[in-house]
């Protein structure tokens, strides 16, 4: 089948932020009633702007306002919205086909885009992947690999872990409200222990991670886990970076005990820290690697990536799925990882981590609101809490997050205590929008911390 020849009309490509209504607008409001005649009140949206197209770091609404994009779909668009290289190998592939079913008749795509994820994740070794749709089919992949390579049961996750929202990624999430509350009861043989979140246990690295493995020795059996599960920066449940030496005394441990390292980088991977993966920020080569999010530029395809003789514990066909590794999705993969190398995105990422970090940390100074800045690259945290104390500040969180919306800015909050503003923005944001964005930011913290 030869490629479309119908003209479609050119997305527009704005170059900068601009507000024509208040935010949500009267076109976005109409759409909004009858997204709530026709959608699960249990699908919720951070900012009801209905958009109607996307290029680079900025958002173009129903009623022609321009906002700037602080989330990337929640770390997804790592190379852009409708990156280039990405649209136009979706759009050659969509016209071959879309879809056989790699598990029916295979494709070179779904090969190459493993070929890439042996070449790019941490470590020297003999390398397989399989590849998936979203990361919660990921992690629960990478717990079955797990179990069958080491014929154990036991699963260990930590305190304000997030991993998804399936039955088991439900039961290794940590926060009950709104992800796991009333969908129990959930999947056996998970166990959780305490992380390391230095701004609320003033432990180091090493003294962390002895705590947790104590409790592991303790109350489980080093001999009865199957798989340590650990997001290298978590996410969803605060943008909390461990401590240093925490993550590579975990992994120690599990190399010592028999314990498969699972490290769940579906938030992390891809250049959003300043590295392809934020394993390696600490020399540590987990023995499976979960991904997602930023692999493929907005299409949904996701991977466990490990050890070869780990994937190959399970025998033939006990892997798999209808779409798992979607060409399109292969397609758009490629198109990120080529658009991620030639525009050195880890490097940018680190650039913008050193243009937000001075300032998150002077408005701290200043306003006196922020407990905690954190983060490396592009994946940043504010930690809000009452002046002079620990104590989380939800509603000042909330009413910051609404004022940059209302600016055009989208920002995300996250936090077991829903006191964190985390900034995700498009690795390849022009220092311009960078800074347009953050004035505003600084503006909403600045006013609101007032109110
Ligand atoms: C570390 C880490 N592991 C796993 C997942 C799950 O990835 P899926 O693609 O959403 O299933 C995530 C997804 N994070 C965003 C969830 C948003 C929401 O559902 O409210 C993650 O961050």
């Amino acid at each position: 089948m030869t490629a479309s020849t119908t003209a479609e009309p050119q997305a527009p490509a704005p170059r900068q932020r601009r507000l024509r209504t208040e935010i949500p607008g009267p076109v976005s409001r109409e759409l909004q009633q009858r997204r709530v005649d026709a959608v699960a009140a249990g699908v919720s949206s951070v900012l009801p702007v209905y958009v109607t197209s996307a290029s680079g770091g900025l958002l173009t609404d129903a009623d022609g306002n321009v906002l700037i994009d602080f989330g990337s779909g929640i770390a997804v668009t790592n190379v852009g919205h409708s990156a280039p290289a990405v649209v136009d190998r979706v759009r050659k592939q969509a016209c071959w086909f879309t879809h056989t079913c790699f598990m029916v008749t295979p494709y070179e795509g779904y090969v190459e885009v493993c070929e890439a994820l042996a070449e790019l994740t941490p470590g020297d070794h003999a390398k397989k992947s399989v590849l998936f749709n979203s990361g919660a089919e990921a992690v629960e992949n990478a717990v079955k690999i797990a179990r069958v390579a080491t014929g154990r049961q036991a699963v260990v996750v930590f305190d304000h872990a997030y991993h998804g929202r399936t039955n088991l990624t439900m039961g290794m999430t940590a926060k009950s409200v709104p992800y796991k509350h009333g969908f129990g009861p959930f999947a056996p043989e998970v166990y959780r222990v305490p992380g390391s979140y230095p701004f609320r246990d003033g432990l180091s690295g090493p003294e962390a991670a002895a705590l947790a493995i104590d409790r592991i020795e303790k109350q489980i059996g080093g001999d009865q886990v199957a798989a340590v599960v650990l997001e290298p920066i978590q996410g969803e449940g605060g943008f909390i970076e461990p401590a240093r030496g925490f993550l590579p005394a975990i992994a120690a441990w599990c190399r010592d005990n028999g314990v498969v390292f699972v490290a769940d980088e579906v938030q992390t991977g891809f250049c959003r820290t300043g590295s392809w993966f934020a394993s390696s920020d600490e020399d540590v080569v987990p023995d499976l690697i979960a991904t997602a999010k930023g692999i493929a530029g907005g299409l949904p395809l996701s991977a466990v990536t490990g050890r070869a003789e780990l994937l190959d514990a399970v025998g033939p066909g006990g892997l798999g799925g209808t779409y798992g590794g979607n060409p399109i999705a292969c397609a758009a993969a490629l198109g990120s990882i080529e658009t991620m190398k030639t525009e050195d995105l880890a490097s940018s990422a680190k650039r913008i981590e050193g243009v937000v970090l001075p300032r998150l940390r002077a408005l701290a100074s200043e306003t006196g609101v922020i407990g905690d800045v954190r983060g490396r690259g592009a994946m940043l945290a504010a930690e809000f809490v009452k002046p002079g104390t620990t104590e989380p500040d939800a509603d000042l969180t909330k009413r910051v997050a609404a004022a940059c919306h209302r600016a055009g800015v989208v920002v995300l909050t996250c936090g077991t205590y829903g006191n964190v503003v985390r900034l995700l923005p498009p690795l390849s944001l022009s220092n311009d929008l960078l800074d347009e964005g953050l004035s505003v930011l600084e503006h909403a913290v600045r006013t609101e911390a007032r109110a």
